[in-house]
């Protein structure tokens, strides 16, 4: 490729393990990098505006070409904390959800685990900014990503999405992956993926640069996601997928 390879990454927490090792890594030479939320970066890889992103995978259905070029995707294999739909009521007791403008993966798990797993009959609502504050009654919201952490301590009823979803698959959950839109060269996505694993072996490292008071990061990368692209992972991806085509 002639131009550098423009990259987008998710602007939360979750991703400083996956950008950790990009600092100084001559994979820098042959890419750009820009960070905003997921939802944000879907929309920049589909209309073209970067090559890579680590997009919600709940977009996978709307790319006319589409490749999977890293080893490495936001997962988990268990709770993961920073994804659940947070209540001041039971949740048969919920009558409408607030859904997260920032999210697209964690909006399609909501609504097939509310209809196929769940079975509630609930209004859901759409938001473009702020709105975590209307969660209150009966009204519960689904919130990702850092913010998940404050709400975390506000709401007393917190279902955590991964954890329902695996409990009703028993397969992990993939959130978002590195995809791109068009073919790249072998060795651009070679070193991408070195450059990906250095901060998923040094973690440590990357919770000592990351001051955080909310919520543990070290749990958080170790314990809630797992970041490894496994054949296991790649089965919950494709599981996930064909519930969107339903
Ligand atoms: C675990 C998370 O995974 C994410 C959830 C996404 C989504 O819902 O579309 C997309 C990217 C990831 O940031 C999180 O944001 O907390």
């Amino acid at each position: 490729m002639e131009r550098k390879v423009k990259v987008a990454a998710v602007s939360y927490l979750n991703t400083k393990p996956l950008l950790f090792g990009f600092r100084n890594h001559p994979v820098m030479d042959m890419m750009e990098l820009s960070v905003d939320y997921p939802a944000k970066i879907g929309q920049q890889l589909i209309d073209g505006i970067v090559d890579v992103a680590l997009v919600p995978v709940a977009v996978i259905p709307k790319m006319k070409e589409y490749h999977i070029i890293s080893d490495y995707c936001i997962g988990a294999e268990g709770p993961v904390a920073s994804v659940c739909l947070f209540s001041d009521v039971p949740l048969h007791d919920i009558k409408r959800i607030y859904l997260d403008y920032q999210s697209r993966s964690s909006v399609a798990l909501l609504k097939l685990l509310v209809k196929d797993y769940w079975k509630l009959d609930v209004e859901f609502i759409p938001t473009t900014g702020d709105y975590e504050g209307n969660i209150k009654g009966t009204d519960a919201g689904l919130v990702i990503g850092d913010r998940a952490f404050l709400q975390r301590k506000v709401s007393p009823y917190i279902y955590d999405l991964a954890e329902h979803w695996i409990r009703y698959t028993s397969l992990p959950m993939v959130f978002a992956a590195w995809i791109s839109n068009k073919p790249l060269p072998v060795e651009f996505i070679q070193q991408f993926n070195n450059a990906n694993g250095i901060g998923i072996n040094n973690i440590p490292a990357v919770v000592a640069e990351n001051p955080y008071g909310e919520y543990d990061l070290t749990t958080y990368y170790v314990k809630n996601l797992s970041y490894p692209l496994t054949p296991s992972k790649k089965q919950g991806l494709n599981k996930f997928l064909w519930y969107l085509q339903q």
